[in-house]
Formats: C-alpha cells, sequence, structure tokens
C-alpha cells in the first residue's frame, strides 16, 4: 500500500516514454522541429556575443564600422530566430496533432473492440474524458512543453559552454542554479502526477452526471429534481475547482523559489564580475554579454518549470489513455478460428452456466437444448430470469462460464466473431438508433442495399406507411437516439435494419414490447414466411401470447434455469408457471 504512489509515478513515466515512442511515426516532422530548434538556440547564442563585439571593439574604441556591422549582423540573427521559432513551434504542433490522431484512432478502435464485459464495468463519461481531454493535455505536451523541454536543455548546455569558456569563476556561480533548481522541478513532478490525475478523473465524474441530466432530462423534470441535481453538479463542481487549486497551488509554490534563486545568481554575478571588470579582468562588453547569457540561461529553467506541471498532467493522462488501449479483450477470435458459412438449424446448449463479470449470482445455471433447424423459439419467463442472457451467448457478446454452446456440433467459440455475428440477426430489447437519416439507419449494415430493398424490409417491419407519410420519406434525419420518433417506431426501424442483413439465425429480443398488439401481430405474421425461408433458426423472447402459441417450442426460463419446454398446449398442461404467466398477461391483456 505505501508503495503505491511510487508505482504509479512509474508507470506515468513509463506511459510518457511511450507516448514519446508513438512519435516514431512522425519522424521527419519531429527531426524537422527538432533542427529548428537547434538553430534557433544557434541564434539565441549568438547574439550576446554580437552584443560584445559591438562594445568592446566598436563602441569603446569608437569604431563606427564594426558598430554598424555588428547591428546588421544582429537584424540578421533576430530573422533567423524568428524563422527558426517559427519552424519548431508550427512542426512540433503538427507532430502534437499527429499523436493526438493516432491516439483517438487507437482509443476509437480499442472501444469498438471491447467486450460487452468492460463496457458494463467501464462509465461513458470516463472513456469520454479521455478520448477529449485526456488527449489533449499529450497534444499541448507534445505540441509545447516537449519543445521547452528539449530546447530548454540543448540551450542550457551551449550556454553553460560559452560562459565557461568566457569566464569560468563566473560561469561556476550562474551554473549553481541549474541543479538547485531542477532539484525543485523534480520534486514537483513527482509529488503531484498522483493530484493531475485526480483532476483528470473528477472531471470525468463531473462529466458522468452532465451525460446522465442530457440523457435523462425527462426524468429529471417529471420528478422535479432540477435543483437536487443542480446541488449533485455543484458539489462536484466545487470539488472539481479544489483539486484544480490544489495543483495551482503546488505550481505555485515551486516558481517563487525558482525566481529568488535566478535573482540572487544575478545579483552575484552582478558583484563579482563588476569587481573583475573595475580590475581590468573582465572587459564591460563581456559582462554585458554575460549578463545576456544569463538571461538566456534562466528563460529554459523557467521554460522548464512551467513545462514541468504539463508533463505531469500528460503523464497522468497517457497513463489514463494506455488503459482502455491496453485492456483485455475478452472476446476474440481463438488462433485457429474458422469462417462461419452455413447454417443447418441445430443449435447446441449443453449445461451452460453464466455469471456475469463482478455478479454475485449465477445469470444461467445448467440450461441445456437444442434446436432444430427452422425451428420457431420462444424464450419465455418472468423478468430477470435470464432471457436476454441466452442471447447474448449465442452471439458471443459474453462467453459460457461453463458448458458449451454449439452450431451444427461446432462450438461458438471456434468461428470467427466477424462471420459469427454477420450471421445472426439480432434485434435488441433497447433500441439505438444513429444520427442520420431513416434510409441510413435501416442500412446500417448493408450501406450498397437498394431503395426498393429497404422498402420490402420496412413494409414486413410495418414502418413503411408511416414512413412515406413523413415530409422527407426515407430521408428524415432522425436525431440523436432517434429523437422525433416514438418507442414503437425506432423498434420498428430496427426491426427493419436487422432483416436487412443476411442473417441466417434470427433473434428478436422482446423487439416489439412498445409496438400496439395489433401491429405487433402484424409484424410476427409478415415475419412468420420469411422466418422460414431466410432463418435457420429464430429465437423470440416472447411477452405475448400470439408469439408464444405460434412458436414450434417455448423454453421458460425461471431464475436461470431452463423449468420447462415443449409446445403451448404441453406446457398448459405440464407447467404451473407458465400457466400463471399465461393468466397475468391475459390480464393484461383484458387491462389494455
Ligand atoms: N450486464 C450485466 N451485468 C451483471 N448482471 C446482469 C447484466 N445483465 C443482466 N444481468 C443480470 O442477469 C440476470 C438475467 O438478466 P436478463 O437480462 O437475461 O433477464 P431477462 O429475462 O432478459 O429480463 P427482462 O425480461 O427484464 O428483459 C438478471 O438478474 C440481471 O440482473
Amino acid at each position: 500500500m505505501v508503495q503505491q504512489p511510487e508505482l504509479q509515478e512509474n508507470s506515468s513515466m513509463q506511459s510518457i516514454w511511450r507516448v514519446l515512442g508513438s512519435l516514431r511515426t512522425y519522424r521527419w516532422i519531429s527531426l524537422g522541429a527538432l533542427v529548428s530548434l537547434l538553430l534557433l538556440t544557434a541564434a539565441n547564442a549568438l547574439t550576446p556575443q554580437l552584443f560584445r563585439w559591438s562594445i568592446d571593439q566598436g563602441i569603446v574604441p569608437q569604431n563606427l564600422r564594426i558598430v554598424l556591422y555588428s547591428a546588421a549582423w544582429m537584424v540578421v540573427a533576430a530573422i533567423a530566430r524568428g524563422l527558426f521559432n517559427f519552424g519548431q513551434s508550427y512542426l512540433a504542433e503538427a507532430a502534437s496533432q499527429g499523436v493526438a490522431y493516432e491516439l483517438r484512432k487507437q482509443i476509437f478502435s480499442k472501444i469498438q473492440n471491447l467486450s460487452f464485459s468492460y463496457h458494463d464495468q467501464s462509465q461513458t463519461s470516463q472513456l469520454l474524458t479521455r478520448v477529449t481531454s485526456d488527449i489533449e493535455q499529450i497534444r499541448t505536451f507534445i505540441g509545447t512543453s516537449l519543445i521547452q523541454v528539449i530546447g530548454g536543455t540543448v540551450t542550457l548546455v551551449a550556454i553553460a559552454v560559452v560562459l565557461l569558456i568566457m569566464n569560468w569563476q563566473l560561469a561556476l556561480i550562474t551554473l549553481t542554479v541549474v541543479p538547485m533548481s531542477g532539484w525543485l522541478m523534480a520534486r514537483f513532478i513527482s509529488r503531484n502526477s498522483g493530484l493531475f490525475r485526480q483532476v483528470q478523473e473528477q472531471l470525468g465524474d463531473l462529466n458522468a452526471v452532465l451525460q446522465e441530466n442530457l440523457l435523462g432530462i425527462k426524468v429529471v423534470k417529471g420528478f422535479v429534481r432540477e435543483s437536487a441535481e443542480k446541488r449533485r453538479y455543484t458539489t462536484m463542481n466545487d470539488a472539481l475547482i479544489k483539486a484544480n487549486m490544489k495543483t495551482i497551488r503546488a505550481i505555485r509554490n515551486t516558481f517563487p523559489f525558482i525566481f529568488l534563486l535566478s535573482n540572487l545568481v544575478t545579483l552575484a554575478v552582478f558583484a563579482y564580475g563588476g569587481a573583475q571588470v573595475i580590475d581590468g579582468r573582465f572587459s564591460i562588453g563581456e559582462l554585458v554579454a554575460f549578463n545576456s547569457y544569463l538571461v538566456l540561461i534562466l528563460q529554459p529553467i523557467l521554460l522548464i518549470g512551467f513545462a514541468a506541471p504539463a508533463i505531469a498532467q500528460a503523464a497522468a493522462s497517457a497513463e489514463r489513455i494506455y488503459e482502455v488501449v491496453d485492456a483485455e479483450v475478452e472476446i476474440r477470435d481463438r488462433p485457429n478460428a474458422i469462417a462461419f458459412e452455413t447454417c443447418g438449424g441445430r443449435i447446441t446448449f449443453e449445461n451452460v452456466c453464466f455469471r456475469y463479470p463482478g455478479a454475485a449470482t449465477a445469470a444461467l445455471k445448467n440450461v441445456s437444448f437444442e434446436t432444430k433447424p427452422k425451428e420457431l423459439i420462444a424464450v419465455l419467463g418472468m423478468t430477470g430470469s435470464g432471457k436476454s442472457t441466452i442471447m447474448n451467448l449465442i452471439a458471443r457478446f459474453y462467453d459460457v462460464t461453463q458448458g458449451s454452446i454449439r452450431i451444427d456440433g461446432r462450438d461458438v467459440r471456434d468461428f470467427t466473431l466477424q462471420s459469427l455475428r454477420t450471421h445472426i440477426g439480432i434485434v435488441f430489447q433497447e433500441t439505438t438508433l444513429f444520427s442520420g437519416t431513416i434510409r441510413e439507419n435501416i442500412t446500417y449494415a448493408k450501406p450498397k442495399a437498394t431503395l426498393e430493398q429497404v422498402i420490402e424490409v420496412a413494409k414486413t417491419a410495418q414502418i413503411h406507411d408511416f414512413i412515406i407519410s413523413l415530409p422527407d420519406g426515407y430521408e428524415t434525419i432522425v436525431g440523436e437516439r432517434g429523437v422525433g420518433l416514438s418507442g414503437g417506431q425506432k423498434q420498428r426501424i430496427a426491426i427493419a435494419r436487422t432483416l436487412l442483413t443476411d442473417y441466417s439465425i434470427l433473434i428478436l429480443d422482446d423487439s416489439t414490447s412498445a409496438v400496439d398488439a395489433k401491429t405487433a401481430a402484424q409484424i410476427q405474421a409478415e415475419l412468420d414466411d420469411l422466418m422460414r425461408q431466410k432463418a435457420c433458426v429464430t429465437f423470440v423472447v416472447a411477452q405475448r401470447i400470439s408469439t408464444v402459441k405460434n412458436a414450434d417450442r417455448i423454453l421458460l426460463i425461471d431464475q436461470g434455469k431452463l423449468i420447462a419446454q415443449g409446445s403451448h398446449e404441453e406446457l398448459m398442461q405440464t407447467s404451473p408457471l407458465y400457466g400463471v404467466i399465461l393468466e397475468s398477461q391475459v390480464k393484461q391483456k383484458e387491462k389494455v
């Protein structure tokens, strides 16, 4: 436990090295920035020498030609400084944009690959903060701080050499400032990296509340919880500002010491150097040049000092980003996975047990059944009994904890995920549409589908008439989360979207729950034919008696166990629970 901050510091620094490694992709741009930086340093180091030349060879002996020459050279040096400064900052920015681009790409594709279990346990807002704010910290580090540190170090070394050549005693006095401020900065970074991580985490938490409120604004208003939500947000906002102020205090505590050090050194140089000039051992020009170098040497120390918090922040951010990039993808292809090509219709569950990661109890216990080709299976059970879990396991959104699921005798884990999921058409219980047109949403998995194909599936899903009644028809834009559509309309678009795919196993997970009974029956009737033609097996998580009656077989699930299976008539006679569920549904229907 005591070691924890140290460990964290180590992994922060490792992450920063990794970020630096990613600059390899932009090696030419980075090299250009470095060369510009070296040339800038050389131009900077040359300028005080021009001063010295002008004073000692021009002003003091009253030689106007040298004064004018040196002035002309100073103009050239100034232009060169301007050019190299532009070059180094432009190229460093370009490299930083490149690294940010790569990181965004990496993290996005990782988010796409991560298994359901990762998404179950991670907060969307924390992921959003990582993709936005954390990457921005890294970009600033590469575009600004890194160049400051490298430039500062190069300048320090170059000027230290020049000073030692000019006057080694005075140089030694001046250079004492370097190790002292270096130590102050190193201490600052090592002490505060945890603090910067904390700030980023609190920003993520604050974003979580914001996001929840944006998504759930109807609930907030419906329950008149605006003030409570404002209070919750304010409390977290206060915590964030407190953490931020803590970091600012840490930064501000470090810098006055460095300023003090630099001022003391300036005094010492003036006193000691002035005495040497009076003694005739040092020229006025040299003292002026020395003083200019002093400013030049303090500047990089301060720049490195300013860069220090940004480095610590970037280190914390890099660590958070690599946590996602390196997260284990639990569900992936086996080394010799094969493509799932045709489906014979025999899906076997053999003693399947499943527990959600982190859950205390198993969601499925020893479930065994086998489907026959072309069968329509209805899955029925109380809420939370495990129906959706069975569907999730067929498509390998999760892998079984024990037992196996086979398709035509082959374990689902033997197939490549892509081919398996391409063959499974699934309509989820919760409907998600993307922003875009209705047509784009329906063709989500098959962008090249023709309008005729789109209309055909929309008709089957009983949504065509509604779509053409809209002013823009299939080109109507549906907003984020399908705003502007009712729950039932969204569900039917989702059904059409699935029907358009090349499925051979069809899974409808309570996908008409928001559709009225009459329309649902129409969809069911339309689907019946289609299912028997196109699907080798169909699973319907059912709530409606009509669906259940229509099914070839009903699986009755209770508390994660398959407690009975058979046709409607068989279960009516053998299963008391079936009777209870049906009765409750009949009552519900009567109420409606
Ligand atoms: N992602 C998850 N992580 C942990 N536990 C989960 C997760 N999803 C579901 N569960 C739990 O697993 C059990 C079965 O859930 P499942 O969603 O399969 O039920 P269901 O029969 O489909 O319910 P409903 O009819 O309400 O949709 C429940 O107890 C639920 O709390």
